[in-house]
């Protein structure tokens, strides 16, 4: 999950961190996963399933990881540490309620990433740097048809953030290609979108392209 190397070699630029749609079938869905990461610059695929049983997210883990790994994107798992390490997966994110961190880092060793939720709060993302957190991830920046998200964030907490540590951000909620700019500008290492991607009417690759565009002109 490497940063953008920005043209002539200045700071580092912003990069797109797809995260899967809330239900898939995961033989249907690994094409569309393919053709969505054939289409652009893509630093992380995040597989986010609520509703299925852990025989079923280690099925889905099974056919989706090779198709990111592949092409040399990262494929973390949402919620669970130990599932991502037992599945060869590079890493989990875990929100605040997603168990002991500390105990999760541990469990990912140094080898794979380990993301943390820290809503709008400087206070969790500090907390989250200390223990070893990869990157922070900050949201909701807008309104998201994709969950109940219980907090709303500002492009400020992005500035702060970049101006203070060197850890990457993460801007997550509601992003798309047409109000992306501000969160790129306030310095996001990377923004993580479920809809504006895999709801976008052209299809999933062009969301893709649409939002590496979007990227590039802010
Ligand atoms: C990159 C990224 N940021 C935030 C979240 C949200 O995580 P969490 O608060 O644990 O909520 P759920 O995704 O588990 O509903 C995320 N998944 N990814
Ligand atoms: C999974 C998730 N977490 C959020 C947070 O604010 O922590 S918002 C969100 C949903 C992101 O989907 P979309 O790009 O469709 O809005
Ligand atoms: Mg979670």
């Amino acid at each position: 999950m490497a940063p953008a190397p920005e043209a002539g070699g200045g700071e580092p630029g912003c990069r797109l961190y797809l995260i899967t749609p809330p239900a898939l079938e995961p033989a249907r869905f690994a094409d569309d996963l393919a053709r969505a990461l054939d289409a652009g610059d893509v630093a992380a695929v995040q597989l986010r399933l609520k509703d299925v049983g852990e025989d079923a997210l280690r099925r889905a883990i099974d056919v989706l990881r090779p198709v990111a790994q592949s092409r040399d994107v990262a494929f973390l798992l949402n919620d669970r540490a130990d599932l991502a390490v037992q599945q060869g997966c590079d890493g989990a994110h875990l929100g605040q309620t997603d168990g002991d961190h500390a105990q999760a880092r541990k469990l990912l060793g140094p080898e794979r990433m380990l993301g943390i939720t820290c809503h709008a709060s400087r206070h969790l993302a500090m907390e989250a740097g200390e223990l070893g957190a990869d990157y922070v991830a900050f949201g909701a920046f807008f309104p998201t048809a994709t969950k109940q998200a219980e907090h709303r964030a500002e492009p400020e907490i992005l500035e702060w953030w970049t101006e203070m540590f060197e850890l990457p951000s993460v801007a997550i909620g509601g992003i798309t290609a047409e109000n992306c700019a501000p969160l790129v500008r306030a310095g996001a290492d990377f923004l993580a979108v479920v809809g504006a991607v895999w709801n976008h009417p052209d299809g999933p690759a062009a969301g893709v392209r649409a939002l590496n565009a979007a990227i590039a002109a802010a």
